[in-house]
């Protein structure tokens, strides 16, 4: 499944800037691909491309064979590639489990007509999600806040809430913007192994963004590195903890 995600020769330009040129990768389905790089050297709008938030200048991006540049957002979401943002985003008046249950949402088949009068079929789609979404957040930990409303949680307990929302709905790909952030070092460890789960029992191709690097070093099968909007390295953690260049230019030393 060579092609599971594949990235050809893509560029991104804002106005005369080049924020992408020329980035060509692909991930296989089961893979953790980690994306680093020094500040502004593209991460988050090469995610921004993949996930349709913003258009590219030129090149290719394609899931399992299908091109997907110049599909709406919520098209390729659909299409099963889901991902989180930097900055949260889960609503704060709804509780923990509300909130996983809008990431179950695209998958419940009951229709509002069928939610409006009850119908005994709706009411067991629902039942279905509410269970799934109480067993996603025992998974992690948090079965217990539950019925908390999301605004009061902790940063690293909101983090989880929206990974869990983002999984919710079975993604082939998932995409994490910088998922450690904020996180205590024991709940770092959990994501980890999060991660592993997601990817090796469940198959998820998992794209992330990380500054930290025992996170990057311990939980990516391979790593992206991109520079002034360049891909200047892909290998496995032991190929980019010994390249050169990485280390000039992303740690500032060789
Ligand atoms: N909407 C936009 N309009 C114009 N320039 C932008 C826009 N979004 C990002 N940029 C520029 O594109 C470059 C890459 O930014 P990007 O946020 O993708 O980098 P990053 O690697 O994610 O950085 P960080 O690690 O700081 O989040 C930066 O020079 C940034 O200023």
């Amino acid at each position: 499944m060579a092609d599971f995600l594949n990235l050809s020769d893509v560029h991104v330009q804002f106005g005369g800037l080049a924020v992408l040129s020329g980035v060509s990768f692909s991930m296989k389905q089961g893979e953790v691909v980690a994306v680093i790089g020094p500040n502004g050297a593209g991460k988050t709008s090469l995610f921004n491309a993949i996930t349709g938030y913003i258009g590219i200048t030129s090149g290719e991006i394609s899931f399992c064979g299908e091109r997907i540049n110049g599909l709406s957002a919520h098209v390729i979401a659909k299409k099963g590639i889901r991902r989180t943002f930097q900055n949260g985003g889960l609503f704060g008046d709804l509780s923990v489990l509300e909130n996983v249950l809008t990431g179950l949402h695209t998958k419940t088949p009951s229709t509002v007509l069928g939610s409006l009068l009850g119908s005994s079929k709706s009411r067991a789609h629902e039942h279905d999600a509410v269970v799934k979404a109480r067993q996603l957040l025992e998974t992690m930990a948090i079965g217990h806040i539950a019925d908390h409303p999301a605004g009061g949680l902790s940063g690293g307990q909101q983090r989880m809430v929206e990974i869990l929302r983002a999984i919710a709905s079975d993604p082939p790909l998932l995409l994490l913007d910088e998922p450690a952030v904020g996180l205590a070092p024991p709940v770092r460890i959990q994501l980890r192994e999060t991660i592993h789960r997601l990817a090796r029992e469940h198959g998820l191709g998992i794209l992330l963004i990380e500054h930290a690097m025992e996170m990057v070093m311990g939980v990516s099968d391979r790593i992206v590195v991109l520079n002034y909007g360049e891909k200047i390295a892909d290998g496995t953690p032991e190929d980019i903890r010994q390249n050169r260049e990485v280390l000039e230019a992303y740690l500032g030393h060789a």
